[in-house]
């Protein structure tokens, strides 16, 4: 897509020093070399910003600051002009240079035919409301965290489980393989574990058989449940030393994963012999167990190749993509247990398919004290993104081995810029919400200079990279992200989170290709049903009207951003896409919604009621539900879809967790360091990180560490 290609190519602006340790809390974003502009600059500033040869632009959130303001007034100032309410009559420094911006935007023209759901919403611009200045208040800080220290349970919840895998049994391929003895035999003897040679022959009386019994020639297909019998769990490749796993396991705990490759075996039936450990810090009722298979397209028989063309399991195989076999979801019950080290399963067969597929597994609990951590316990891997206040690092934790982000922002630019009630927002959220689509927060801790947050770690990279790469998406696909979106939005607004800067670039896919919503400093909590707030943020495609007219806005305005963002899924573009921003604004504010031709009706409702400028009418203004039920999503069983039910349409490339290949190479490339700074900070400010610390309950501190 053009749109795509020029974002791709947009040129950063002033670039004040990215690196956390050099100061700056501009630091550019991850992936593709981001433009550095700073996150204070504002969207009129962006606009500035040529589009030349720099590589990797990705759209800036606006954060509330003093040009917040202006920007407001801009806004207000627009939708005066577009109202065709006269100017105000006393103009300062400030306002001259809004009205000229305004003058400019009407000089340039607009198509005034309006669709009737797209009409403005007709709100009184007389008054400016000024950036809500009191959510970054100390007094609103205190208040806030004393409010989440009481909304928190003050249970210890944090151990270690650990999982030990033996063996399986009874796995089934949902496709049949080529009978090819030449092949399967090099495979059998290529493989580490050699199969004997009495194999080969008893697959070639299987077969016999088959062929008698289906009165069948030139019978070449394997069945998928027999030819895991006799094809090993892991092969070497000819040419390579290395062993690849046919079939593979993944056991995720909270978002936190561990890939488990059998060492022996065959695909029927693999030896493991695997530990693997989960740091705990929510009692989760279950574990979550899947299978997949990876196999070369040279193992599927000719007449499948010919015909993999619109059959979803057989193109992966074609294209080199791992298949999702099964999905178990195996209950632990924790909260039973807070005290005693206890053994959830011995040595037990665990069936986990329907065709009776099995593993045999020891699972253990060990509650732990909520021990504080610090930066000691982790070994840093790699740089894998850049925030605002600081470096995002792929991290092992080193008692359990298990591989987190690990985001490391320092108190110094975070009290400088104002950001103390953000920021700590973003780690009350992350620390309450239990959303499958949102990424998890282990732990948080602090030093003197700096405050930590490890997450989950999400590495099948940004959703932004993806649809920078692909240009648009299907419109499964599309819906699909846009419904585990819809949830992950639900859960927040349901604990009376707004979350306010929703966008491609703040979105993660997990190693299956499910969502991960990241990065929370822009939401603000204790947001009722009908509450308003006022604060100029968010990034400028996705700014609803209301909040661009500054008169206050609810949380609806997180619908009308689901709906720029299925757009821009669908389109490549969002909605009102314009390179200058206050054109852009004005588009917002008045444009008609235009679709391609062909675009689907379903697809093309659910966007008109989304992007209703009026927020009392938009579809969402009562609740999540209202959406849920729209046809776009009728054949989807919400359910099933919370309970990450359904496969991906897209399973992005991850070997493992240590897999940092969907990172943009310029931060992997970078020395994983923990930055030595000398910030100096008094007690009084010290005591306003006070609440920091998580190590699985709400541990709301007033301490330093
Ligand atoms: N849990 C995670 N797993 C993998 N990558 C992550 C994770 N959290 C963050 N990242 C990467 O690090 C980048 C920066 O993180 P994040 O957006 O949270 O920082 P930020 O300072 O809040 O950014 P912003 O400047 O938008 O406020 C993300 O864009 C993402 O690529």
């Amino acid at each position: 897509m053009f749109y795509w290609k020029k974002k791709f190519n947009f040129s950063g602006g002033s670039d004040k020093g990215a690196d956390e340790s050099h100061g700056g809390n501009n630091a550019s974003k991850s992936s593709n070399s981001k433009t550095n502009l700073s996150k204070e600059k504002s969207s009129a500033d962006i606009k500035k910003h040529s589009f030349d040869s720099n590589p990797g632009f990705r759209r800036q959130t606006i954060v509330p600051t003093a040009q917040s303001v202006v920007e407001t007034r801009l806004s207000a100032e627009i939708s005066r002009e577009i109202s065709e309410q006269p100017s105000r009559q006393t103009i300062d420094q400030e306002s001259k240079a809004v009205k000229k911006s305004a003058n400019l935007i009407r000089s340039s023209g607009t198509d005034n035919s309006l669709m009737n759901s797209q009409q403005p919403a007709q709100f009184d611009i007389s008054k400016l409301s000024i950036s809500d200045s009191n959510e970054r208040s100390s007094e609103v800080l205190t208040e806030k965290l004393s409010s989440s220290q009481s909304l928190e349970k003050q249970v210890s919840s944090s151990g270690i489980l650990t999982l030990k895998l033996y063996t399986g049994d009874g796995f089934a391929l949902p496709f049949p393989l080529v009978y090819n003895p030449q092949l399967l035999s090099r495979l059998l003897n290529s493989s580490a574990n050699k199969q004997p040679a009495s194999k080969m022959e008893e697959l070639a009386a299987v077969m016999e058989n088959l062929k008698m019994t289906n009165n069948h020639n030139d019978y070449e297909a394997i069945p998928g449940n027999i030819a895991t019998k006799y094809v090993p769990s892991t092969i070497t490749l000819p040419g390579s030393s290395n062993l690849n796993p046919l079939i593979y396991f993944t056991i995720e705990f909270d978002n936190t994963t561990a890939t488990i490759q059998p060492e022996s075996g065959t695909m029927d039936h693999p030896v493991f012999n695997k530990i693997s450990t989960f740091d705990v810090t929510r009692k989760l009722k279950h574990l979550r167990i899947d299978v997949f298979c990876r196999i070369p397209s040279i193992l599927l028989p000719q007449s499948l190749l010919n015909n993999a063309q619109g059959n979803d399991v057989l193109e992966k195989v074609v294209n080199n993509q791992d298949v999702h076999i099964l999905t178990h979801n195996l209950p632990l019950n924790l909260e039973e247990y807070t005290s005693n080290s206890v053994r959830l399963y011995n040595h037990k067969w665990i069936q986990i398919g329907e065709n009776g597929a099995k593993l045999n597994l020891t699972i253990d609990f060990k509650p732990l004290s909520d021990k504080k951590l610090s930066i000691d316990d982790f070994e840093l891997l790699k740089v894998i993104g850049k925030g605002s206040f600081g470096k995002v690092m792929q991290v092992k934790k080193k008692d359990t081995q298990k591989i987190y982000a690990l985001k490391a922002l320092r108190k110094a630019y975070i009290v400088n810029n104002s950001e103390i009630v953000h920021t700590i927002a973003e780690r009350t959220v992350l620390a309450r919400i239990e959303c499958p689509f949102i990424v998890p927060l282990k732990f948080s801790f602090q030093s003197r200079e700096k405050l930590y947050l490890v997450l989950a770690l999400i590495n099948g990279g940004e959703l932004f990279y993806h649809l920078q790469r692909e240009g648009r998406f299907s419109l499964s696909r599309s819906r699909f992200y846009t419904a585990e979106l819809l949830v992950a939005l639900e859960s927040l607004h349901e604990m009376d989170i707004v979350y306010r800067d929703l966008k491609p670039e703040n979105i993660l896919l997990d190693y299956q290709g499910h969502i991960a919503l990241c990065d929370f400093g822009l939401c603000k909590l204790d947001m009722k049903q009908d509450d308003r707030t006022s604060t100029f943020c968010g990034t400028p495609e996705y700014l609803a009207p209301e909040l661009l007219l500054g008169h206050g806005y609810t949380r609806v305005v997180d619908w009308w951003t689901l709906g720029v963002l299925l757009y821009e899924m669908l389109t490549g573009l969002p909605p009102y896409y314009d390179e200058d921003v206050p054109k852009m604004y004005k588009k917002i504010l008045q444009e008609p919604l235009r679709f391609p031709d062909g675009f689907d009706e379903d697809a093309k409702d659910l966007l008109v009621r989304l992007l209703n400028r009026d927020p009392a009418q938009r579809l969402g203004a009562n609740g999540a539900i209202e959406i849920k039920k729209h046809p776009f999503f009728s054949q989807l069983s919400w359910k099933r879809l919370t309970l990450k039910g359904y496969i991906p349409p897209y399973k992005p490339p991850v070997e493992d967790t240590l897999d940092t290949s969907n990172f943009d190479s310029e931060f992997t490339a970078q020395r994983p360091v923990d930055s030595v700074v000398n910030d100096f900070l008094s007690e009084s400010v010290q005591k306003q990180f006070g609440g920091w610390t998580y190590v699985g309950s709400e541990q709301l501190d007033s301490t330093q560490n």
